[in-house]
């Protein structure tokens, strides 16, 4: 029986995360939840799976929460967040929650000793150094949640680090992958969040769109598996069938394929080193897809990898600013405040306003995401 505290609850990972605990009441319990704004969701979590601990963003939900379940412990705010993350009984925390938000509750879990399945790409680009140390340092482990990261983690079971060439990350073009960039000028908010493969929260899905999805993985990737940015690829792959692959010095190559179903994902990081049935997902028919595409990624057309990979390189506070600078920005371009191609613009900007400090601190780090923040802000007045 594992015990998970789980941030997030209420999006798109959190829910199948819930689907997973629900469909196996042997293997796992929840302990305790955080969500966000979503009040009747948390309610209808709160019933279900009767956690003993709970935190919501606003303080007047955690009291209306409170008063109509005396039984569980409802708190709010960024000292909930840490709570549930920290709570006792749990040994796994899922971090399913959106944004560089998820970083302090991490690092907090991770001081508790809890193991981490990691879904909030954002902890990691904006501290990973500090991340990767912590959880070593405590002897706790860092289990991908992101499709591609878990992937290139199930296909290196059994292999050594030393005998990896690279990896190669798929993309599969997010929504505009047919359009050129001229194309991109006035696309709505509707259209950019029809992805084609994969139904997730608003903000990831913008980030399929512009790429910066697949330059935080990159980011992410680099931090998880401990390789140079040089040793990093990204193959473009519209089906979403091959997950990410993994090239060994021989030229051998792993990969790990499967229907497009974040639950494997979630519950291979749950149940890992070991497997368990999933029920409801989709057999792979490759037969009946009959054909798998591959595409060189044109870096001028997805000028946001371009710009996570100089990022990466420059490394120190530079990925922390080009993500707040995104958050900002897609939470405008999803307020109708700023185009599609204003996002990148706006994370250019930022980067370009900020000289990296080198190995930061915690402190550094999220005083350069705050300023990133503040010039994004800056730009839309
Ligand atoms: N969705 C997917 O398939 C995938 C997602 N990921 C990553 O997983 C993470 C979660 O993504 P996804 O599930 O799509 O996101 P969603 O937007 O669907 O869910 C985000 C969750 O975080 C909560 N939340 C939002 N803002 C805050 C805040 N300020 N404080 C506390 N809680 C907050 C939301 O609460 P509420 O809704 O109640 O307001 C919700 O529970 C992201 O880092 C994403 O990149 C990675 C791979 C695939
Ligand atoms: C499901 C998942 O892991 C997402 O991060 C996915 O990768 C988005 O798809 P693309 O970024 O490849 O469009
Ligand atoms: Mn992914």
């Amino acid at each position: 029986m594992k015990t998970i505290n789980l941030l997030g609850a209420t999006g798109s990972i959190g829910l199948q995360t819930l689907d997973i605990i629900r469909n196996h009441p042997a293997s796992f319990r929840l302990s305790s939840f955080s969500a966000g704004r979503q009040e009747k969701a948390a309610e209808a979590i709160i019933r279900e799976f009767k956690p003993k601990l709970v935190s919501v963003v606003e303080k007047e939900t955690a009291e209306r929460l409170q008063l109509s379940y005396p039984d569980v412990k409802v708190l709010y705010g960024k000292d909930g967040l840490e709570a549930v993350a920290v709570d006792g009984a749990a040994d796994t925390l899922v971090n399913a929650v959106i944004g560089s938000v998820g970083l302090e509750p991490t690092l907090k879990a991770i001081e508790a000793g809890k193991n981490i399945a990691i879904a909030n790409k954002e902890t990691l680009v904006t501290a990973g150094h500090i991340v990767t140390e912590a959880a070593q340092k405590a002897g706790v482990e860092l289990l991908p949640v992101d499709s591609e990261h878990s992937a290139i983690f199930q296909s290196l079971q059994g292999e050594k680090a030393k005998n990896i060439s690279r990896l190669i990350l798929t993309a599969s073009g997010g929504s505009f992958r047919d359009r050129k960039r001229e194309e991109l000028q006035d696309v709505t908010v509707e259209e950019t969040l029809n992805h084609p493969n994969w139904s997730m929260g608003a903000k990831i899905t913008v980030d399929s769109a512009t790429m910066m999805n697949k330059g935080l993985e990159v980011i992410e990737a680099h931090w998880l598996f401990n390789l140079p940015y040089e040793q990093i690829d990204v193959l473009l792959h519209r089906e979403s069938i091959i997950h990410s692959m993994v090239e060994f010095h021989d030229r051998s190559v792993m990969a790990q394929l499967g229907s497009p179903d974040m639950r494997v994902p979630i519950q291979y990081a749950l149940t890992w080193p070991d497997r368990l049935p999933l029920q409801g997902t989709k057999q792979l028919d490759l037969a009946e897809i009959g054909q798998l595409h591959f595409q060189k990624m044109d870096f001028g057309r997805y000028r946001m990898l371009h710009l996570a990979y100089e990022a990466g390189k420059t490394g120190g506070t530079m990925p922390a600013v080009m993500n707040a600078a995104n958050e900002e920005a897609v939470a405008a371009f999803l307020d109708r405040k700023l185009s599609f191609l204003q996002i990148e613009e706006a994370v250019e900007r930022a980067m370009e306003n900020h000289t990296s400090i080198a190995a930061p601190d915690l402190g550094a780090i999220l005083e350069a995401d705050l300023q990133a923040r503040a010039t994004v802000r800056s730009l839309l007045r």
